[in-house]
């Protein structure tokens, strides 16, 4: 039940007690006749000669569905934009170079490098089984590059990024406002991603008077604290619901309602509060309960301050949220348990603390959607080796990239000869690794500010390309979202690489076998994102620029038309604008 409308009506009549009254009568009628049921608020008039006398004949004045929050009718008409409009020319759109050009750079390929290990040949990238081929990276298929042509992926040179309002507040919190479900949901993700009893089976009176005296305990504590009050107070609802089945069980001829009196007027007993406060509090806990069902435990951790009014207001709770958090709740779970294992220790406080289920990496799982993540090398089972050897996908996740010494030894061709390290060639301002010297605000979370984890995850696709990635916060225009990380080398064949540096020194990015999560970009002919070329204390970095990418969608990077012509293989984005549906 929402209760926009609702507590409206109620501050309009200055009757404060009237939403959780109606809460109240909400649930008797619920527990009595189950959830099922939709329930409409109806509100009605009448004439009176004094303030209290009431008397038959009412006029209806209109009805609240109860679910939604809504008034009915409700006749407000929607605009949605074409989501179907492409940008086939966007000039952002990476290019690839002519033809002409990748003969003149590479036709004195050698087949092997130094530090990566070619592995025997394999037919992967002539398969037209979807995920077969250079999904992996193979540095099989390179050993069979005198059969087959190169694949390579490009970014072009344009330094032109997607302009943005603000540059320099990539990392900003989202401010939660009370009717937003979607920034409760972002904050829960930023949240996890930054720092920071079985009861069911009914409560008897010592262990209701327990938890009160928990509750008394945790509540109104400190910031710090205010996570462990979040939990005593979600499982103290479920405690309350409990003991009101067993009160009802003892006492058969009590109402629902009769019973949660009593149940309420045990619990102020021990909190020694008035009756009114705490059934006011109580609906604010409901909320927490609400939260913790849908989201698990995990989500009304990470949740962040404005839960609270969240709770009270209730504005959000329509809408399919319990349904996106149930959506979300193993990817939550997956985070907390990789970047903060110690958050369930908080469960001790209720004797609900669960063993970790996620260890590593975060990436080193795959997230699928309403269902727990499973280990990202099951998801390539299906490939030749190595990728499917006993002792996993055999893929590293590293922050930075790595120089291939055997091919350029010290000489990093990433540094351009000329170029002054201590200057961005874009803004023009100082750039330092000191965060305190540094001034260049270009990418400031990954360049020269506080570096977290980007807000992303990988997740099975739906569309048949295996894993792609998505974003778990809104990545606003212009914003990096990672940087294009795996091993710096020179002269591979046969495998997808990204090409870097000038015609004269050139190189390439290879994420075969170490990389970050920028590997499992998935290509769309309307992406959302772009390479993009960006120089930091001297050297060439490739970098993933948002176009605007909102929380929850997949993040999409043109490959190239060069790219597509290499591969045998149709393009799954599904756009209507698609350049590679069908291949010929
Ligand atoms: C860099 S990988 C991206 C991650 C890949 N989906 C995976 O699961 O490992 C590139 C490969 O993904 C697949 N892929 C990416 N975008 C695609 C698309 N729009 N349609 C079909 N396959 C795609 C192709 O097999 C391509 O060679």
């Amino acid at each position: 039940m929402d209760s926009s409308v609702v507590s409206q009506l109620s501050t309009l009549f200055q009757n404060p007690n009237f939403v959780s009254q109606l809460s109240s009568a909400v649930d008797d009628i619920r527990t009595e006749h189950g959830q099922g049921d939709r329930l409409f608020l109806r509100v009605e008039a009448c004439l009176s000669r004094t303030p209290s006398a009431a008397r038959d004949g009412a006029l209806l004045l209109g009805c609240i569905d109860l679910d939604t929050g809504r008034p009915l009718p409700q006749l407000t008409p929607t605009t949605t934009p074409d989501p179907n409009e492409c940008q086939g020319n966007n000039p952002l759109t990476p290019q690839s170079l002519p033809n002409d050009d990748i003969d003149t750079r590479y036709s004195k390929r050698r087949k092997t490098v130094g530090g990566l290990r070619l592995a025997p040949a394999s037919n992967a990238s002539t398969s037209s089984e979807p995920e077969s081929n250079s999904d992996e990276h193979s540095s099989t298929a390179a050993a069979n590059a005198s059969s087959l042509k190169p694949s390579i992926r490009q970014v072009h040179s344009d330094t032109r990024f997607p302009q943005r309002k603000k540059p320099g507040h990539d990392s900003v919190v989202p401010v939660l406002e009370p009717t937003s479900t979607d920034k409760l949901i972002a904050g829960i993700w930023r949240q996890v991603i930054e720092p920071i009893v079985d009861i069911r089976t009914g409560a008897s009176g010592e262990v209701f008077r327990a938890v009160n005296t928990l509750c008394l305990k945790y509540y109104n504590q400190s910031q710090s604290s205010r996570a462990l009050e979040m939990i005593v107070q979600a499982y103290w609802i479920e405690c309350y619901q409990a003991r009101i089945a067993v009160i009802r069980l003892e006492n058969p001829h009590l109402s629902t309602t009769e019973a949660r009196m009593v149940a309420l007027k045990e619990a102020c007993a021990t909190l020694n509060w008035k009756e009114k406060d705490l059934r006011n509090r109580v609906a604010i806990w409901r909320g927490y309960k609400e939260i913790k069902d849908a989201g698990g435990w995990a989500s009304l951790i990470f949740a962040s301050a404005g839960v609270y009014r969240f709770c009270k207001y209730r504005n959000g709770f329509y809408d399919g949220f319990s349904a996106r958090l149930r959506t979300i709740q193993s990817s939550l779970e997956l985070v907390a348990d990789t970047l903060h294992p110690e958050w369930r220790d908080l469960l001790q406080v209720v004797g609900q603390a669960s063993p970790r289920r996620y260890h590593g990496h975060p990436h080193e799982w795959v997230t699928v959607p309403g269902s727990p993540a499973v280990p990202l090398a099951s998801t390539y089972a299906h490939l030749p080796p190595p990728h499917n050897a006993h002792d996993g996908f055999g893929y590293r996740f590293i922050d930075e990239c790595v120089v291939d010494l055997a091919v350029f030894g010290a000489d990093d061709p990433r540094v351009v000869p000329g170029l002054d390290p201590g200057m961005c060639p874009a803004c023009k301002e100082r750039q330092s690794d000191e965060i305190e010297q540094n001034q260049c605000v270009c990418f400031p979370a990954l360049f020269g500010g506080v570096r977290g984890h980007v807000p992303v995850q990988l997740f099975r696709t739906a569309s048949g390309k295996n894993n792609g990635v998505v974003a778990r916060c809104d990545f606003n225009r212009g914003v990096a979202i990672g940087e294009f990380v795996g091993i710096i080398t020179n002269g591979i064949e046969g495998v997808d690489v990204m090409l870097g540096g000038s015609r004269s020194r050139g190189y390439q990015i290879y994420q075969g076998r170490m990389g970050n999560f920028t590997r499992f970009i998935n290509h769309s002919c309307r992406p959302n994102s772009q390479f993009q070329r960006f120089y930091w204390r001297g050297k060439e970095r490739i970098i993933v620029v948002s176009r605007g990418v909102s929380a929850g969608t997949e993040i999409t990077v043109d490959y190239s038309d060069h790219y597509w012509r290499q591969l045998d293989k149709a393009c799954l984005c599904g756009e209507p604008c698609c350049r590679f549906a069908r291949r010929s």
